[in-house]
């Protein structure tokens, strides 16, 4: 069997997305994402100028072979150009090595461990009353557990408010613009959003936060602390993670669940942390760690000391990382939960897919593969459109973590 031939499609249904598809000699082809986040660019051209070239004639079935000829063979290893486009390729391999044994994904790698797998939406507002109000919503909605962002006084845009309520799209302009940040401030208000949300609705939905990168490890320390009584299910990327010892003096002194791992690529980035049991969650995905050969080495690690996974799942997340991201969950034993934040309709019309969304679970389809396509027309009529994440900067202009 040989790849005949693959292309990037980029398509901007309200956002960019970056798809690779590879297609063989037997007629099926196979569909991987390669999305990432207002630097689509430069894994477009790693892959049409220095990953297609090399695969084009290999055996798609040498699914393990070719993913380490492009880790090994890059020379420039790591990173998330490269990890991403290595992933765009695995996740295309495993999606026609599933269409040819005609089954769905799940099964290849072991088989159900689960029915459903839980998920958590992104609840926020601009105050607390308005993500109290949010939070209930997601409730409303089946959800068993919501993440919950509040809007800061005194902060320009703190992180994770969205225009919308159901959608929250951070890449918001063309080139990034400028956020606010002051830790004291958040300090000062966050643990009072959980105290009003336990308050409010109980204990019996799981609460989580995300510091996104914005804690000294000090201070990460401080808010898990403040955060206890509240019992999140946990705190995420409360401080960035280069870094891996850092969260030795945060476990000192609290035992809030720790998550991180969304912008990691490879194992070797949450090695540490899983090791000297550091976190409590491995955030890692499909698109961003490699694909699925990748990430079941390191939720195999994570298992070995009882960390479970916790993949990150946002919008800036093709359906095609989603879908195979549920076959990964399904099958996974020491899954956690899935992040999801719902796309637009317009991006589903572009990614045809068969997961659905139950009770406060999401459920991947039986169709052979991962069960995502694209309709390569109707991405057409989406052009790329240039969008950045936004900075952050402390009130005294000193540039800080978005
Ligand atoms: O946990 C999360 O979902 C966030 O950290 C992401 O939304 C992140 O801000 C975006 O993926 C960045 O593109
Ligand atoms: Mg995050």
């Amino acid at each position: 069997m040989k790849i005949t031939s693959a292309k990037v499609i980029v398509t901007c249904p309200g956002r960019n997305f970056v798809t690779l598809k590879i297609m063989t000699d037997q007629g099926v082809y196979g569909i991987g994402d390669a999305t990432m986040n207002g630097r689509e660019k430069a894994v477009v051209a790693y892959l049409e100028d220095h990953v297609i070239p090399c695969i084009v004639g290999m055996d798609p079935r040498r699914i393990e072979d070719i993913w380490q000829y492009l880790y090994r063979g890059a020379y420039w290893r790591r990173g998330p150009v490269t990890m991403r486009a290595i992933a765009a390729v695995d996740v295309a391999l495993w999606d026609i090595k599933a269409k040819m044994a005609g089954m769905p994904l799940y099964q290849l790698l072991g088989g159900r461990s689960r029915d459903g797998v839980m998920v958590y939406g992104h609840a926020n507002g601009s105050d607390i009353a308005e993500t109290v109000d949010a939070v209930g919503q997601y409730i409303d909605l089946g959800y068993k557990a919501i993440r919950a962002q509040t809007g800061v006084p005194g902060i320009k845009d703190a992180y994770g408010v969205g225009r919308g309520k159901l959608f929250y799209e951070p890449a918001d302009a063309a080139l990034p613009s400028v956020t606010g940040w002051d830790t004291r401030k958040a300090l000062n208000y966050v643990p009072k959003l959980f105290e009003k949300l336990r308050e409010t609705y109980g204990f019996d939905h799981h609460l989580l936060h995300d510091g996104h990168h914005r804690y000294t490890p000090q201070e990460a320390a401080n808010l898990g602390k403040m955060l206890e009584p509240y019992q999140l299910f946990w705190l995420e990327d409360v401080t960035p993670a280069e870094n891996q010892e850092a969260f030795k003096l945060i476990r000192q002194h609290t035992v809030t669940p720790l998550a991180v791992g969304e912008i990691f690529n490879t194992i070797w980035d949450a090695k540490d942390l899983i090791q000297n049991q550091l976190i409590d969650y491995v955030r890692c995905t499909i698109v961003s760690a490699g694909g699925v050969t990748h990430l079941r080495r390191i939720a195999d690690l994570a298992a070995l000391y009882q960390i479970r996974t916790g993949s990150h799942g946002a919008t800036d997340l093709s359906p095609v990382t989603m879908g195979t991201a549920l076959h990964f969950d399904t099958w996974v034993p020491n899954f956690g939960i899935q992040e999801y934040m719902r796309h637009t309709e317009e991006t589903d019309a572009v990614f045809p897919h068969d997961y659905h969304f139950e009770a406060g679970e999401l459920f991947c389809g039986e169709t052979p593969g991962h069960g995502v396509d694209i309709d390569e027309e109707l991405a057409a009529k989406y052009p790329y459109k240039p969008a950045y994440l936004p900075v952050a900067r402390l009130e005294d202009g000193t540039m800080w973590n978005w």
